[in-house]
């Protein structure tokens, strides 16, 4: 994943770009090297007076602006190659997560999600860039060491490869060790911490009952623990490194001694030699740690690659584009809609059918877990459904979702406001101005219920918390004149009676005839003098009609539930159509 975006759409031409830049770099650096061998040379068979100084240091310098010039084109690519592959990968899973199903979200925690978009994706940004170029170099510089070593003295290319298998060897052990140390230190961390702060909160109380020693004792134990683990990851990196060291020092000392008594090389070429073998034996314990970070922070691209195969809602498709006229009215039909939250777990409605009219105002009760919330997530596919919905004549199973849910507006209990201002929230891409929010805001009851002078008064440009508890639902109004509302109304703290009657008001000011109000209502008050009022039980739609028709039936659920209520004449009234001009 992370190298198919570093290459991008040319990975051919990239990789061969970036291997050949870097290559060359490290090559031309080693010539550098030799080429000071042979300008020492020199001197052994001339005069310095004969020595082209010049000549040699105009060389020289040639080598090493080559070197540099290449170093800059392989850093350049790598360095655009990984942040087109961040800026990849964390699109990737930002539309993976934001297109996956209510299931998905549902059952996975929101710190997780959040723990990958941020702290993940700060190791593609950082950490696994540069441990991959750090890698990728190491490997390079080994082979081109080697490669130098056995081109002087080709005998060398077992002992070579030998010591490189050994160190690789070793670094498998270390790598395997170290990996549950870390682990172990990371969870010892948390408790020292955990145990320090709430020590020096509770510094009075401690101190009130005479429990220092206690505290002290509690926590010598935890740094103990902590310190254990990190003394024996101490121990392994000393481990890891007398044994690579040592290895390195065995190459270069065996190459020493070949170079010395068992060939007849000059001084500059053994020189040369000996720092290849040197440079080599230095770099082992550098690629095995490269490595093993490189391995540890590449957890990250797992946990991220996770999220991207994950379930996820179907994609818009040419052959789910409504006609432009359509929603052409708000009619409703439903035809034996069953739903049910996972493939495997129960239906959570059952077979239910109604049609609703174009403008209609339709309440819907039930008691708690009748059903009530799952039928809105029904209507728009957020839940696994079977059967039919018609939404103004087209089967909404059709329909690309984004075209089915803007046509379909659902003012929550709950508002999901962003953090930032009342303005951002409104109209979160700049398409409106301030007097149409404000006639917005206006129209959605704001003003009535805050007067001009109230010092603490929303304005367009009030800050606004993260989940907006300070304010109710007003944005849909502005952002979506559907022709479908859903409102689902509460009798809890979220929204208090007199908002209620404000929000109720304004929906049915400002929607104009042919929206279809659906209000999903605890409060039976809020819907007794809709059109038509649907009852829910278990799933299941147990009565359906005209609010005064339904109370007639004494035995019928409605009725029941408006027996319940403390105000049961005003309910009377208003099904009966009595007060239903003092609500509006
Ligand atoms: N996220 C979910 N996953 C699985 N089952 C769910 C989920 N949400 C609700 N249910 C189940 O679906 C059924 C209907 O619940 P739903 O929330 O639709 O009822 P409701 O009438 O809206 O209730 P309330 O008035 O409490 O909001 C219940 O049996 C409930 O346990």
């Amino acid at each position: 994943m992370f190298l198919k975006g570093i290459c991008g759409s040319h990975p051919i031409i990239f990789g061969f770009v970036y291997v050949v830049s870097y290559f060359a770099c490290e090559i031309t650096s080693a010539v550098q090297v030799w080429f000071l061998g042979v300008w020492a040379r020199q001197y052994e068979n001339h005069h310095s007076s004969e020595v082209a100084i010049w000549y040699y240091l105009t060389g020289y310098t040639l080598f090493q602006v080559l070197a540099v010039m290449l170093f800059t084109i392989s850093y350049t690519m790598h360095l655009f190659g990984t942040l087109r592959a961040a800026r990849q990968i964390h699109d990737a899973l930002i539309a993976s997560t934001l297109s996956t199903t209510l299931r998905w979200l549902d059952k996975t925690p929101a710190s997780r999600i959040i723990t990958r978009c941020t702290q993940d994706i700060a190791t593609v940004d950082g950490p696994i860039a540069e441990y991959s170029r750090w890698f990728f170099e190491n490997t390079g510089l080994m082979i081109i060491k080697l490669g130098a070593v056995v081109v002087m003295s080709p005998i060398f290319l077992v002992p070579g490869a030998a010591v490189a298998v050994l160190g690789a060897l070793c670094g498998q052990f270390y790598m395997k060790a170290q990996l549950s140390v870390k682990r172990e230190m990371s969870n010892a961390h948390a408790p020292v911490l955990g145990h320090f702060g709430a020590a020096v909160a509770g510094l009075r109380s401690i101190r009130a009952f005479g429990v220092q020693d206690a505290f002290r004792k509690e926590s010598y134990k935890r740094i103990d623990r902590y310190s254990r683990a990190g003394l024996t990851l101490y121990d392994l990196n000393r481990w890891i490194s007398v044994r690579v060291d040592a290895l390195g020092a065995i190459f270069t000392a065996s190459l020493a001694v070949y170079l010395v008594y068992g060939c007849t090389y000059d001084a500059s070429s053994i020189g040369f030699s000996l720092n290849m073998a040197v440079t080599f034996g230095g770099l082992i314990i550098w690629w095995v740690r490269v490595l093993n970070e490189f391995e540890i922070s590449g957890n990250s691209l797992e946990r991220i690659h996770q999220y991207l195969v994950i379930e996820h809602e179907p994609q818009a498709a040419k052959s789910g584009i409504p006609p432009a006229y359509w929603p052409a009215s708000g009619s409703l039909t439903v035809e034996k809609l069953s739903a049910r939250y996972s493939e495997d777990g129960p239906r959570v409605l059952h077979e239910i059918s109604f049609k609703i009219e174009s403008g209609e105002r339709v309440g819907i009760v039930g008691r708690t877990g009748s059903g009530k919330s799952s039928l809105t997530l029904a209507l728009l596919r957020c839940i696994l459904t079977e059967g039919n919905v018609y939404y103004d004549g087209i089967p909404t199973s059709s329909l690309n979702l984004d075209a089915l849910r803007s046509n379909i507006t659902i003012i929550p209990q709950i508002p999901e406001l962003l953090s930032g201002t009342l303005r951002q929230n409104l109209d979160p891409f700049s398409q409106y101005d301030d007097s149409v929010l404000n006639d917005a805001l206006r129209a959605a009851g704001l003003f009535s219920v805050q007067s001009e002078t109230d010092e603490g008064r929303i304005t367009l440009d009030s800050q606004i918390a993260s989940g907006g508890s300070n304010l109710h639902v007003i944005d849909d109004i502005l952002t979506n004149p559907g022709d479908l509302t859903w409102t689902p109304c509460l009798a809890t703290s979220a929204i208090d009676y007199q908002t209620d009657v404000v929000i109720q008001t304004s929906l049915r000011r400002e929607l104009n005839k042919d929206v279809t109000v659906l209000t999903i209502a605890h409060r039976l008050q809020t819907i007794m003098d809709a059109d038509k009022i649907i009852v829910l039980d278990a799933g299941r739609i147990v009565e359906f009609g005209k609010p005064s028709d339904l109370l007639m039936n004494k035995n019928g659920l409605l009725a029941a539930l408006v027996e319940e209520s403390a105000d049961k004449e005003h309910l009377h009234a208003l099904a009966n159509g009595a007060e239903s001009s003092q609500t509006t």
